[in-house]
């Protein structure tokens, strides 16, 4: 008899009390279903058995801080009856992704599904009186099998066959807050590992949306401790099922579920795989050795020489980040959003989509032609008279120096950069938006005692951020309650304005980049201190300019002329932009010429 199921035969009553309820079996007898469409466990590779933290669940289990709405706003699906509840006209189950077009060239995909009679659960040909949301309230339809792989560790496999369309069972876990998942990552040995088990609740996130449970960062599910059998489905880049996000009240569409559906027949044995990254493709030729990632053994490689598992997407995010096509899709799925009401689809992996929703969202406001932003500009003198471009010159050494250490440029070089940098038109702008905001009775004082301190603590969540290469989410929408909530926000809105600008540089190939990572933070936040304390000095001030404005664009054109130098290559004269300067606002020569 194997380990694991003599652990449950033959210790029982003998281990201390409770044992049971650590039984893995034990867990799994009392699940629904459990003696018409059996879990069962087998090891025929090793003597392993499921890890002793996991417990099987059989419902989501609600975390800390994640609320249901109340009963009063509880009002189910709308549809009348089961016709009306058709996959496209009915909200309870949210659109597939247009993307597929692209990505198979078979046009739209979607499913229905049949309700009754032998036939239920199972695909319909055409899209009529489905009743998709129904499927998944029923629960698992398949007698699923968590089996040992030889290479991959555990895996499921299905003990019938399972049809196209046929819907599997749910991915469950702890639903927790985005804070909450991002402290299990921080304190996950590689933090890509922790997010093949944290699926984002982002479906119908929005930040446009009036629900605020909508508009901030997404709830997360975690499985990694706590979920039934599909915890322990393996990737696949040609897999068998997909998740969809599935309502089932639309009081709470913020904790909607998330559904496993049969993308092709499955036979008996076969085992069960879905892209952890959901069908985001693009030439993979440059991932090579992103740190902590798990190199993919499923053998269906898709033409790549190397396949990373759960944290594709940090290296697709860092090839693509910057070039057109994102931008444009990016704003696509905000028109779409917008025309539609919600975001569709997990078009993206599931976390940076939404990071790159909200940074894409920030970038468009500051860039919108309808903006008014708070410009600061020199004063010739300070209020203690004190010539202006002495003191900058004086702060702009300091950041210097911060970054000197980690980059190649001379001192020379990166002041001019340095200097550069905090004259653009852009750190202005968020520095001018910044302090006004900051404005309000009694929190000036608080922020100069804080300020420092609130930089620190957000290196972390900074560094981690999908804004970068490797980067998660922007949680700049973290609580508001406390004053120090709302200067963290500010701050980290500041630093990722001009950090996603600053980025913009790779468009260009010309990346403006100011030393390595970590003093890129320090540097960036230095940029911030340094204002500040300019400011508090009366070195600025305060205009509105509206970011359509003329004078909008003249200020770009004085800045950009100023970053320029001669230099002479190969025996010709050019203009050149100063050391990692690489970004120059689009369309400012022809703006330039045009006024
Ligand atoms: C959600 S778990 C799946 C269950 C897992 N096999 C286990 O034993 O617990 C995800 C982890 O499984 C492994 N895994 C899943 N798919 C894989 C694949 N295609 N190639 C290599 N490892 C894979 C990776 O270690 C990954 O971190």
């Amino acid at each position: 008899m194997e380990q694991a199921t003599k652990k449950h035969f033959y210790h029982h009553g003998q281990t201390p009390a409770g044992a049971e309820e650590n039984c893995h079996w034990c867990q799994i007898r009392s699940l629904p279903n459990q003696s018409t469409i059996p879990i069962t466990i087998v090891n025929d590779v090793d003597s392993e058995l499921l890890p002793e933290d996991f417990r099987f669940i059989n419902a989501m289990v609600l975390g800390q801080g994640v609320e249901p709405a109340e009963d009063s706003f509880r009002s189910g699906c709308s549809c009348t009856d089961d016709g009306d509840c058709q996959y496209t006209g009915c909200l309870c189950l949210a659109d597939l992704e247009d993307d597929d077009d692209e990505m198979n060239g078979h046009g739209r995909k979607a499913y229905a599904y049949h309700t009754h009679g032998t036939k239920a659960g199972l695909l319909r040909s055409r899209l009529q009186n489905s009743t998709v949301p129904l499927v998944v309230e029923r629960g698992r339809t398949v007698p699923l099998q968590i089996f040992k792989t030889s290479n991959r560790g555990w895996g499921v496999r299905s003990q019938t066959p399972i049809k196209q369309g046929q819907f599997v069972d749910r991915y469950l876990g702890e639903i927790i807050t985005a804070e909450e998942a991002d402290r299990r990552r921080a304190n996950s040995a590689v933090s890509q590992r922790k997010d093949v088990y944290l699926f984002a609740l982002d479906k119908f996130t929005d930040p446009d949306s009036l629900d605020p449970r909508l508009n901030g960062p997404p709830l997360e599910v975690d499985g990694e401790f706590m979920s039934g059998p599909t915890r322990f489905i393996n990737h696949s880049c040609n897999p068998n099922l997909r998740i969809f996000a599935r309502v089932g009240d639309h009081a709470d569409k913020h904790i909607h579920d998330l559904a496993l559906f049969a993308i092709r027949d499955i036979g008996r044995g076969e085992e069960l795989t879905f892209d952890y990254v959901d069908g985001v493709v693009d030439e993979q030729d440059e991932v090579e050795g992103v740190e902590g990632m798990t190199e993919c053994l499923c053998g269906n490689k898709r033409n790549y020489t190397k396949e990373y598992v759960g944290s594709r997407k940090a290296a697709m995010y860092m090839k693509e980040l910057g070039t057109a096509k994102r931008r444009a899709q990016a704003m696509n799925t905000r028109e779409n959003t917008a025309k539609y009401g919600k975001m569709s689809g997990f078009r993206w992996p599931r976390q940076k989509r939404h990071a790159d929703a909200q940074a894409e969202h920030l970038k468009i406001w500051f860039r919108s032609s309808v903006r008014w932003a708070v410009l600061l500009e020199d004063n010739e003198f300070t209020k203690n008279e004190i010539f202006v471009p002495i003191v900058y010159k004086e702060y702009v050494s300091v950041a210097t120096d911060t970054i000197l250490a980690s980059c190649n440029a001379t001192a020379g070089e990166m002041r001019r950069s340095v200097s550069t940098f905090f004259n653009s038109p852009v750190v202005r702008a968020a520095f001018g938006d910044f302090i006004t905001q900051c404005a309000s009775p009694g929190f000036k004082d608080f922020l100069e005692s804080k300020l420092i301190h609130v930089l620190e603590s957000l290196a972390d969540s900074f560094n981690n951020m999908r804004l970068d290469t490797t980067s998660r989410r922007v949680p700049w929408q973290a609580a508001k309650r406390t004053r120090d909530d709302k200067l963290k926000q500010l701050a980290l809105e500041y630093l990722v304005r001009i950090e996603t600008w600053r980025l913009e540089g790779l468009a260009n190939g010309k990346p403006w980049t100011f030393g390595t990572r970590s003093s890129r933070y320090q540097f960036l936040a230095s940029t911030l201190v340094q204002l500040w304390y300019m400011e508090k000095e009366g070195c600025f001030c305060a205009r509105e300019i509206r970011t359509s404005s003329r004078d909008w664009n003249i200020l770009w054109d004085n800045w950009a002329e100023g970053c320029t130098r001669d230099v002479v290559t190969d025996d010709k004269l050019e203009k050149d932009v100063c050391v990692g300067v690489g970004w120059r606002p689009v369309g400012w020569l022809e703006k330039s010429s045009a006024h």
